[in-house]
């Protein structure tokens, strides 16, 4: 958040500049002769333009707002002025001329200024008018820190859209792009937000309350589940700071403060890149699911197996366990499809998978192995601890009613493979898979509906 002390106050302005009362008394006493050298002060800028190479229409009057000389010249150095000489700058930076322009063309006022008043006494008229100009100098400066920042936002947003977005597009076209919305949306508010505290647009298309945002929508509407719960107290801090700030940054722009619209953009920059962070990273957790849950069960796939698999080895190393791997394998499966439809099938797949869920402990995992292979990975104390919740299992799932199809109660059997050991050091997987896989054979040819289990020993 921006300090009361980092804010410079309009008062401290004189002092800024280095203006005394003194210098305005002299303004003051001299002010009809100097208002008379108006005439001469443009005729001057314009003459040295021309030989500038700057692009404006010659002699034009809308290169300056109708009392530019007049505010340079004034006898008070306050807001008004200060406002005056930011409007000129803008009015600008709105005809198009960019920084460079426009310090050229300041300098031109300046040389302007010095030539017209050389003949007005006393002689510290001259420095008093320069510091006007080098108040100018100093709008300008701010003014285009601002179109800067703007312009390094925007790019940066780009490239991290284009990436957030390709490495969605690399997953599935068709991933939901609800929270890739919400991001989008977040940082074109606030890129509106700079807009809008450079006096480019209206202020009624920025919704300024978190409620009314398209993030705060979106966080009402459930999105508030979705951010991790120890991200959410910063995560709310900073979506209202970004708010808050972009209520100072327009209220100091009405008040023609861009030295404070600096400072405080960029206090609201980095606290919308703690929004954003956030958001990516929730994007990030779920792309991340989205790769390594199985869409239709919602169980992890193969992809997390090896993960999985080596943190479970060094807890079951740790308490003297058993690790067992389950196959699990429906049995005439096809024919359920066949005789039922896909549909049907699916709906099979996901009440197994429940079953199969309910059915460990939370420290153990089941996968999705294939299209109608499930591979549960299990923790325990007896060698045969593995073979009973096999057993468990396939039983609870011949007992299940999968619904009703034309032909009556859906009715469905597993067959599994169940091995356990404790010799660590002899778990190479494919040969493990192997013995599996043999097991599972066995039971289908032994007339399905049953698990064939066995205890690995070290050599
Ligand atoms: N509905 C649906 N079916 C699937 C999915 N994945 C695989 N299958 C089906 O599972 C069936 C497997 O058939 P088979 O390998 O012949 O085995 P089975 O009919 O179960 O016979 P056994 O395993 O020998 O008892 C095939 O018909 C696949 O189309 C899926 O995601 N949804």
């Amino acid at each position: 958040m921006v300090q009361e002390d980092d804010v410079i106050k309009i008062d401290n302005l004189n002092e800024m500049i280095g203006i005394s009362q003194d210098h305005l008394d002299l303004l003051g006493q001299h002010q009809a002769r100097l208002l008379n050298c108006e005439p001469l002060f443009y005729e001057k800028v314009f003459a040295g333009l021309a030989n500038t190479g700057l692009q404006y229409e010659q002699g034009s009057t809308t290169l300056f707002l109708p009392n530019f000389f007049t505010t340079l010249v004034s006898t008070k150095f306050d807001q008004s002025l200060y406002h005056e000489l930011y409007m000129q700058v803008l009015h600008w930076k709105q005809l198009g001329l960019r920084q460079n322009h426009i310090t050229l063309l300041i300098n031109q006022c300046r040389h302007a200024v010095y030539s017209c008043l050389d003949e007005v006494q006393p002689h510290q008229l001259l420095y008093i008018v320069g510091l006007m100009v080098d108040a100018l100098s100093l709008l300008n400066n701010h003014v285009f820190h601002l179109v800067e920042m703007k312009s390094r936002i925007t790019q940066k947003f780009a490239m991290d859209v284009n990436h957030v977005k390709r490495s969605y597009e690399l997953v599935s076209a068709a991933f939901p792009a609800e929270l890739m919305q919400v991001y989008e949306d977040h940082v074109k508010w606030k890129i509106l937000a700079f807009s809008m505290a450079l006096g480019e647009m209206s202020e009624e298309k920025l919704p300024l309350s978190t409620q009314e945002c398209r993030l705060g929508k979106w966080l009402q509407a459930g999105g508030w589940q979705r951010i991790p719960q120890t991200a959410q107290q910063s995560f709310d801090q900073a979506h209202h700071e970004v708010h808050e700030l972009a209520v100072q940054a327009i209220e100091c722009n009405r008040n023609s403060q861009p030295d404070q619209i600096v400072k405080i953009l960029n206090s609201m920059e980095e606290a919308s890149d703690r929004v954003t962070e956030v958001l990516m990273q929730v994007m990030e957790t779920e792309l991340i699911r989205f790769c390594t849950l199985d869409s239709l069960t919602g169980l992890p796939n193969r992809k997390l197996f090896d993960d999985i698999l080596e943190k479970q080895l060094a807890f079951a190393k740790r308490r003297n366990l058993f690790v067992g791997l389950v196959l699990i394998d429906i049995d005439y499966f096809k024919p359920v499809n066949d005789n039922y439809g896909h549909l049907v099938g699916d709906q099979v797949l996901e009440q197994l998978a429940d079953i199969l869920r309910e059915c460990m402990r939370e420290e153990e995992s089941v996968f999705r192995w294939g299209g109608e292979e499930f591979l549960a990975l299990t923790l325990s104390e007896r060698a045969d601890d593995c073979y009973v919740l096999a057993e468990r299992m396939r039983d609870t799932i011949a007992k299940t009613r999968f619904g009703v199809v034309k032909d009556g109660e859906l009715k469905i059997t597993v067959s599994c493979g169940a091995i356990s050991t404790m010799s660590f050091a002899m778990f190479q997987f494919e040969e493990v898979f192997g013995q599996l896989d043999d097991l599972l054979y066995k039971a289908k040819k032994s007339g399905r509906n049953r698990t064939f289990h066995k205890v690995l020993e070290a050599e």
